[in-house]
């Protein structure tokens, strides 16, 4: 099928409001198992709340480019000169805590900033991600503290998303077993912290009709779970088990939700971590706000055995969070936009 009549599929919809009722909840062990993926609604975040954001983020990404921090590509990354996809996440109480960088005094060079942010000891948990998007046109700048955000609304966004993240993760661990909610959350969740991204994929100024332009390369989330608001431009697609790529729809009032790597290993694989990416087809600006709920740095990932099953395979050797973190950020074949490496190669059993 050529690409252009791409496959859309059509995620359950959870009422995140509400407690889930059984069949709600084996429809959503279902999504989890199958697509790593589902949609939430009456989530609690206000539109005028993503108004807000949108139109301050916009506000930031149409600043001339040298008030943007500029990172040029990694010298790894030469042969990609069109190509800069630069990402920070920034863990949100800290990013909270950043309200005095004005953005046009931040230094230009890159590794400065990095060490601006770490001498002050705001950073010191937080990841970066330098990664580099393969064939596109995107752009996603570095998004430091800036004037341009007030904390209220950040604050707002960050407690919403907070409260949100601990919803959905309740109600994943309902569906994944009785009582595993009341077992496990307070032991292995209760510690979660959540980054915020703001992405912004600049028009492409040319798309192959058939292919489009991939603005975000093929991946897996280092995250539990990971909570996207897309615009109306569409362009995020699921991978099948079986290699397929499928359109994921933007829908109004509607979040995305997926499972991510630290979640995967953690349920010995039963939910599912899938690869996903973001292709654009038309020649216009796309927007999406994704907020990672992970586990804190120190933590020991483990399945625990009710997790695992009697009999059944443990997929997952123990690591540590932040080993896995940096696995993925320091390894070329781990990053992003290489996805072949991922918890599997890092931690797994084998067979
Ligand atoms: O832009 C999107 O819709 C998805 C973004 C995403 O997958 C990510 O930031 O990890
Ligand atoms: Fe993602």
């Amino acid at each position: 099928m050529p690409e252009s009549q791409q496959a859309c599929i059509h995620l359950p919809v959870f009422d995140i409001s509400q407690p889930l009722s059984p069949s709600s909840l084996s429809s959503l062990s279902l999504a989890c198992k199958e697509w790593g993926f589902f949609h939430i609604i009456n989530h609690g975040v206000s539109k005028n709340l993503y108004k807000k954001l949108y139109s301050l983020s916009n506000h930031l990404f149409s600043l001339p480019c040298e008030s943007k921090i500029k990172v040029g590509p990694s010298s790894s990354l030469k042969s990609y000169t069109l190509i800069s996809l630069h990402l920070l996440s920034l863990k949100v109480s800290e990013f909270l805590d950043l309200t005095s960088m004005v953005l046009h005094k931040v230094p230009q060079n890159f590794s400065s900033i990095i060490q601006t942010l770490n001498s002050g000891n705001i950073y010191n948990s937080c990841y970066i991600s330098l990664i580099s998007g393969r064939a596109c046109f995107l752009k996603i700048y570095v998004i430091c503290m800036c004037s341009t955000y007030d904390s209220e609304t950040l604050k707002e966004y960050g407690n919403k998303m907070s409260e949100l993240s601990k919803r959905i993760v309740k109600a994943v661990l309902m569906s994944l077993g009785e009582d595993f909610d009341t077992n496990f959350y307070e032991s292995d969740f209760s510690n979660c912290h959540g980054y915020m991204r703001i992405n912004n994929y600049t028009a492409p100024e040319s798309v192959e009709q058939e292919k489009g332009v991939e603005g975000l390369g093929m991946h897996t989330d280092m995250s539990c779970v990971t909570i996207v608001c897309q615009d109306d431009i569409g362009g995020l697609q699921v991978r099948s088990k079986e290699g397929k790529w499928m359109d994921i729809n933007p829908c109004e009032d509607t979040l995305v939700v997926n499972i991510g790597d630290l979640m995967h290993a953690w349920s010995n694989g039963k939910l599912r971590s899938s690869e996903h990416r973001v292709v654009l087809k038309r020649y216009v600006n796309r927007f999406s706000l994704a907020f990672f709920w992970c586990f804190e740095d120190e933590k020991v990932i483990l399945a625990p055995n009710e997790v695992v099953g009697e009999g059944n395979f443990r997929m997952y050797k123990p690591f540590v969070c932040r080993d896995y973190l940096k696995f993925r950020e320091s390894c070329e074949k781990g990053k992003f936009d290489t996805v072949g490496f991922t918890v599997k190669d890092f931690a797994g059993n084998g067979g």
